[in-house]
């Protein structure tokens, strides 16, 4: 495939820049790369490791040239870094994000851009609980979604490249508006990381489980929690300033359900606990069965194709 573009600039130089500089090397869709970070440490690392061919100490001087340019920092640090970008941005060139959140990231970035600026915010369905540079594989997006919330006054071909970019480093790409967005995600991402915070601190405030019990019995499930616990906190402490009416909507769902649960313990209610816990089996069923759970080795949607033993 032909380059997509000739020049990209990475601003933030972590865990999403350093995949994506990685994906677009492996199918050679961008000539040359550069970035910026703020500390000297991880602009020096970025450049060791091959992720950029230069790097600049400003994020102005990093996308002059560029006619791509990502952000790639926590949510809440996007306004500043756009004032600062704006002026130095090449006529004609593609702003993209990869925040988690998207609408507060369009009423941050927007207001500063010129006219002749593509602006199409992007976020990425994959990553980790690491960060910083080194934290990056080219792997990452492979058969991940990438949702892209363009603006209808958006040039149509300046989205299909970038469509055609994440596509080209292995992602699935859907388009929809950045409300939508911002909901799907509390419900699905943001909620449920605020869950296993919650449950890891909780896990920690009971003095009789020392830590070496709660990792040596701690199931599949509570692992998962402590790996998702374990995850930039600067980031998600903008991913919930910053997306506070709809995870607040979801948590307070989440909470009436949560006290529906409790009561019915409390009653001895298992007809309660069995129905609920059917409906919620039969969600996951229709997931694995409709393919989208890339995660389940075969073995498992076999089996519950078959029925498992306990039907
Ligand atoms: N980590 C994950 O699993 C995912 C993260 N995202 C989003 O991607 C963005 C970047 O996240 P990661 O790469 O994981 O973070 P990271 O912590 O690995 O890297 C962030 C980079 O931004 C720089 N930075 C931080 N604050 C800054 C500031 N005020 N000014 C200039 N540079 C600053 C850091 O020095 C670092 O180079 C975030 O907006 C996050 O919401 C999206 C999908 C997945
Ligand atoms: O590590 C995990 O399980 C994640 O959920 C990664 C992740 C974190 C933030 C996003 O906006 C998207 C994906």
């Amino acid at each position: 495939m032909p380059a997509l573009y000739s020049r990209v600039a990475f601003i933030g130089l972590g865990l999403i820049a350093s995949s994506m500089a990685l994906a677009m090397r492996r199918a050679g869709l961008v000539e040359s790369y550069t970035g910026h970070a703020r500390s000297a440490e991880t602009r020096a690392t970025a450049l060791d490791l091959g992720l950029i061919d230069t790097v600049h100490d400003s994020a102005a001087a990093a996308v002059q040239g560029a006619d791509l340019v990502v952000l790639a920092v926590p949510v809440g640090a996007m306004a500043a870094i756009a004032q600062e970008i704006a002026p130095h941005l090449a006529h004609g060139a593609t702003l993209t994000d990869v925040g988690s959140v998207k609408g507060a990231v369009i009423d941050a970035v927007s207001p500063h851009l010129p006219g002749s600026v593509q602006f199409i915010p992007g976020h990425p369905l994959a990553g980790t609980e690491h960060s910083g540079p080194a934290a990056g594989f080219a792997e990452l997006f492979d058969n991940r979604w990438c949702i892209l919330t363009p603006f209808e006054d958006v040039s149509a071909d300046a989205v299909a490249r970038l469509r055609a970019l994440w596509e080209g480093m292995g992602a699935n790409v859907d388009l929809m508006d950045a409300p939508h967005h911002d909901l799907v995600l509390a419900v699905t991402s943001h909620a449920p990381h605020l869950i296993a915070y919650t449950m890891v601190g909780v896990a920690d405030d009971l003095r009789r489980v020392t830590d070496s019990e709660v990792i040596k019995y701690s199931a599949a499930g509570f692992r998962d929690f402590t790996r998702i616990a374990a995850s930039d906190p600067t980031m998600w402490r903008d991913v919930f300033l910053n997306n506070k009416a709809a995870t607040l909507e979801i948590l307070g769902r989440f909470t009436e359900e949560l006290f529906a649960l409790q009561r019915a313990i409390r009653r001895e209610d298992g007809d309660h606990l069995h129905a609920y816990f059917t409906r919620t089996r039969a969600i996951r069923r229709g997931i694995v069965e409709a393919g989208q759970d890339t995660d389940a080795p075969d073995f498992g949607r076999a089996a519950l194709r078959k029925g498992t033993p306990r039907d």
